[in-house]
């Protein structure tokens, strides 16, 4: 304890120093968490809910149209009470304060944090560098409400006069995830605007993207944040030179091409007008900027007005993860349950599973936001770890993952522990759908909890009248352990408010983690070797001499592919 009041005091007296660089491992809730840990191991989820009639109401938070129920987690009132010690000893709170506070806890990039600048709907300052961001955040919302209206409306014309009615969004990354997500999320919003997304730089991606829409009512937005990404770029001059294939020339480039990007030099070197630039700041991490200019697509694909009620969304769950107390505090509780299964549990991966068709690149969308920010093995102090950070993100729709891969998360040799998410009310009401798909819902965490047991399974087949014989020969294979742990996310209905809040919540679960693991999660030098390597090799490929220069896996990959095209 002495240890942790003196790293807080060092904190306070010296802002310079951003984050607390504490080694997790070294607390003494982390080994109180480690002894506890032997006890929970040698329990079974079904028999907490036996022992406690209330574990429901005492594990489970609230938060507007949206219930967190994590009773159905590996947990008891003291794995709890520990957990939050050992956030209360990693000094989350202060951090959370740094990222709001606008300090530079973005170290390694020298860079602020303010994606909750983005969304601060109650408008109080936010500096970054000594100067209130929120006026420019504002400005760039007005741009983009005026330009979204007059683009629905019919009265910005193409260059011949016609209407927009497609909308292609060039961009890769967080330039390309969050947008196609949200959009897919709120399809039942959906404006007359059809919606395009380019991401990859394999031709393929964009020859699709461009059969079927016509250059004089086809609006781009090129979204990059540096605007120097390879993929985007080559997709943005393959875009520009179909739109001037079609018959326009260049000075009809600025009805019909509009940049999102912090880079206004390579913006007006592409060629765009910067009065068609949306701009947004290097305090916005690519993997958080869905808030920012880089949501234009999601303005125009929903309008403007039910972009707004997504930002009032994200800022609700903002205030929440700032204010709450931490046995209130969803992203913290979540971030926490994360921790126990990553660190103790030793589980590899988490798993996101939407009861929402809708919902269907959610798990995608994290990640990028989870594995970019949080997969990395050196600490804030510059040392590799010695234990386990970010998990594997996956997931896929229920109950397609149902047919797929639940086989492996309920019988399987791993703990995955899962989120399990899914709307009370469906946009597409159609007959008894909606509730099939919410049975599956219900009955999917209950059965990982409760498994089935041997006696069970034996019964079952007498019941269907099979012999001793098969029995005996059968029963260990339709034996289920249960004890897996899954989180349920019941919203009432998925609004542009309530998905505002969950991608905030899930953000700041991120946010969280990073801080316990004592890295730094809003790089990514991880993505950076491959594009070196990428550009050394591509003058290589351009030629027909026979590649030496690599060891010879490469070469001779190299020199087969050049044989082959
Ligand atoms: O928006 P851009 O600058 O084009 O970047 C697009 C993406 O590319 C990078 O390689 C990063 O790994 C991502 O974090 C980023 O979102």
């Amino acid at each position: 304890m002495f240890v942790l009041n003196k790293q807080l005091y060092f904190y306070k007296q010296k802002p310079s120093i951003m984050l607390p660089k504490i080694d997790f491992t070294a607390t003494s809730s982390y080994k109180y968490l480690t002894d506890h840990y032997i006890d929970i191991v040698s329990k079974h989820l079904k028999g907490f809910f036996d022992t406690d009639s209330e574990r429901f109401e005492k594990f489970s938070v609230r938060f507007e149209d949206i219930l967190v129920d994590y009773s159905k987690n590996r947990i008891d009132e003291q794995t709890v009470a520990l957990l939050i010690q050992l956030a209360k000893e990693c000094s989350v709170k202060d951090a959370i304060e740094a990222m709001f506070n606008g300090e530079k806890i973005n170290v390694t990039e020298g860079r602020e944090v303010l994606h909750t600048a983005l969304r601060n709907r109650s408008n109080t300052p936010v500096y970054a560098g000594g100067k209130d961001v929120m006026p420019e955040v504002n400005a760039v919302l007005q741009q983009m409400k005026t330009f979204s209206d007059a683009v629905i409306s019919g009265e910005w014309k193409g260059y011949t006069g016609k209407a927009i009615t497609d909308v292609v969004n060039i961009g890769i990354g967080g330039s390309d995830l969050g947008p196609v997500m949200v959009t897919e999320a709120l399809k039942a919003y959906k404006t007359h605007l059809n919606l395009h997304f380019v991401s990859n730089v394999d031709g393929t991606h964009i020859a699709e993207a461009l059969k079927n829409i016509d250059p004089e009512t086809t609006l781009f937005l090129i979204a990059s944040k540096t605007f120097t990404t390879q993929e985007t770029m080559a997709n943005a001059h393959s875009a520009r030179d179909w739109f001037l294939a079609g018959g326009a020339v260049d000075a009809d480039v600025a009805k019909h091409f509009v940049a999102l990007s912090t880079n206004a030099d390579a913006v007006s070197k592409f060629g765009i007008d910067t009065k068609n630039m949306f701009e947004f700041w290097d305090w916005v991490g690519g993997r958080y900027s869905l808030c920012s200019a880089i949501g234009l697509s999601i303005a125009l694909g929903i309008g403007f007005d039910k972009f707004e009620e997504l930002l009032d969304g994200a800022h609700a769950m903002d205030l929440h993860f700032r204010t709450a107390e931490f046995e209130e505090n969803i992203p913290v509780i979540l971030a926490l349950l994360g921790i126990w299964y990553n660190n103790f549990f030793e589980s590899e991966t988490h798993c996101i599973l939407p009861y929402d068709q809708y919902l269907h690149r959610f798990a995608a969308y994290f990640q990028q936001g989870d594995m970019e920010s949080n997969g990395k093995h050196v600490d804030r102090n510059g040392n590799i770890v010695d234990y386990s950070t970010g998990p594997i993100i996956w997931g896929e729709p229920g109950t397609n993952g149902q047919h797929a891969f639940y086989q492996l998360i309920h019988q399987g040799t791993k703990l995955i522990p899962c989120d399990f998410i899914a709307p009370a009310q469906s946009h597409n009401p159609l007959g008894e759908h909606h509730t099939l798909l919410l049975s599956n819902f219900f009955a999917q965490t209950e059965a990982l909890m409760n498994g089935k047991t041997k006696e069970e399974v034996v019964a079952e087949l007498k019941a269907q009248g099979k012999s001793e014989e098969e029995i005996e020969t059968i029963a260990p294979f339709k034996v289920f352990d249960g004890n897996r742990p899954t989180n349920s996310i019941l919203a009432k209905k998925i609004t542009p408010r309530v998905l505002g809040s969950l991608l905030a919540m899930y953000e700041h679960k991120i946010f969280v983690q990073g801080i316990i693991w004592n890295i730094y999660s809003f790089d990514q030098w991880g993505v950076e070797l491959g594009k070196q390597l990428a550009g050394k090799i591509l003058p290589e490929l351009r030629t027909a001499d026979e590649v030496k220069t690599h060891d010879s896996s490469t070469n001779g990959l190299i020199n087969q592919y050049k044989n082959w095209r």
